[in-house]
């Protein structure tokens, strides 16, 4: 295993992730999300497109003025206008991006790769003028030739870029050929090399940590995975497969992670899938009866992520796959101590519930199964005595286990 060693985050949240078809934040939103970033350690953001007009210059201006303990960053097309947009804002640090590929670069930008090597040239010489630090972003790396994404890589170090990115921006990436492809840059270059991955395989938490592990210095993330398409490198994904594969620190403390994940959620104004690792809303929940047991026993016993690592804890749910220990648990939260043989009974009434409405029973209803076995038909005052001592559990019978 590695010794332990650090690597930097830049969030694109508010870049790429707003690019997210449909997503526009408010002022507001950024705000939040920029400095809730910055509070769980987050040292670097890319904050916006500074060409897209006054507005997403005076909210860059703004965040900027916030003084955040993170670096600043925006992105730009390597083109003189943009870049002089890219001035005055407070940023520190400009991505200046180009195609690397000859598919965009002849069938987007109608140019060949001696323009781009010069514009390269030219467009970092430019910002550097105007006191901006520079990376050079290789928009479709994936898909370049790997001796000319090289050849534009050193071209970049030799005008004065501190950084150059690497963009799998369709997302075609697999995590061998990442590793060998950030290794052949590593091995040529000694400026930061950054990586941005797309997920439209699936694939992008995996190469940025294969991305990591060849020597990149900086990872784009984004909070939820939100960005175009498929979206982009999950940051809270990113940062505990780093530190829990491979101890490899970024300084991000994700125990506050919720807050900014339901805020980025709400703001992206599209539900996140309730299996979406890490932040799903059922990720750590858990049905099955062997499961339950076992996490009962010892929660190591079904653990490969500590939910706490994410702010975050077990729940049991009881339905058509619970088991006799699930159900004495369920009702021991309620104050009720079951018998085995009570449990046996009440778990058959429990599979049929959750079969026909396609649910777990909530509290009250779990009190009215009890009612119904033969010996407490005649005391239901019991269940409601105990739901009244504990009215915070009547909503919702999960139930939190000791992690
Ligand atoms: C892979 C990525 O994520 S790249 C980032 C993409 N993000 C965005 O596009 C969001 C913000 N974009 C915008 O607000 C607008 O597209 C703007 C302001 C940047 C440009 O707007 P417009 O001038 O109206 O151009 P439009 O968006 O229609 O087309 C893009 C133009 O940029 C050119 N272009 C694209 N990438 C680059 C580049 N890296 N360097 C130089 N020019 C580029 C295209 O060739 C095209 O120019 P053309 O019309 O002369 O062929
Ligand atoms: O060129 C860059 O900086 C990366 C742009 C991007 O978002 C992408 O290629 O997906």
């Amino acid at each position: 295993m590695n010794a332990m060693r650090t690597v930097v985050i830049d969030d694109t949240t508010l870049r790429d992730g707003e690019q997210s078809a449909g997503v526009a934040f408010s002022l507001e939103e950024k705000i939040d999300i920029a400095t809730r970033l910055a509070k769980l350690g987050v040292p670097e953001l890319e904050v916006g497109i500074p060409a897209m007009g006054a507005e997403e210059r005076e909210s860059i201006r703004i965040l900027a003025s916030l003084k955040l303990p993170a670096r600043l960053l925006v992105w730009a097309r390597m083109k003189s206008e943009d870049i002089q947009q890219c001035a005055g804002l407070g940023v520190p640090m400009a991505d200046l991006s180009v195609p690397a590929s000859d598919q965009q670069i002849q069938r987007k930008l109608g140019k060949d790769r001696r323009w781009v090597l010069a514009n390269i040239r030219r467009c970092v010489a430019q910002a550097r003028d105007l006191g901006l630090q520079v990376g050079v972003g290789f928009e479709d790396a994936s898909r370049a030739d790997p001796d000319f994404l090289l050849q534009a890589a050193q071209t970049a170090q030799a005008a004065g870029a501190r950084r150059i990115r690497y963009a799998d921006t369709v997302g075609i990436m697999e995590p061998f050929g990442v590793h060998a492809a950030i290794s052949r840059l590593r091995d040529g270059l000694d400026v930061e090399i950054e990586m941005h991955a797309h997920d439209d395989l699936g694939l992008a938490t995996a190469n940025t940590l294969a991305a990591a592990l060849a020597g990149a210095t900086h990872l784009n993330t984004t909070v939820n995975g939100l960005g175009e398409r498929a979206g982009n490198a999950a940051l809270e994904e990113v940062v505990l497969g780093l530190r829990q594969l491979y101890r490899i620190e970024t300084g991000v403390d994700l125990k506050k992670f919720p807050a900014l994940s339901a805020l980025v959620e709400n703001a992206s104004g599209e539900p996140l899938g309730w299996r979406k690792s890490l932040v799903g809303k059922r990720v750590f929940s858990h049905e099955a009866g062997i499961h339950v047991d076992g996490l009962l026993k010892d929660p190591a016993n079904y653990q490969g992520v500590d939910p706490a690592a994410v702010g975050r804890r077990h729940t049991l749910v009881l339905g058509k796959h619970s088991g006799r220990q699930g159900v004495i648990q369920a009702y021991a939260q309620l104050g009720i101590a079951l018998e085995k043989r009570q449990a046996d009974r009440l778990l058959a009434e429990v599979r049929q519930f959750a079969v026909r409405e396609r649910r777990s029973p909530d509290d009250r209803e779990l009190a009215d199964l009890y009612r119904t076995l033969p010996q407490h038909s005649s005391s239901p005052a019991q269940a409601e005595t105990v739901l009244g001592e504990r009215p915070q559990e009547v909503a919702s019978h999960r139930l939190a286990v000791a992690a």
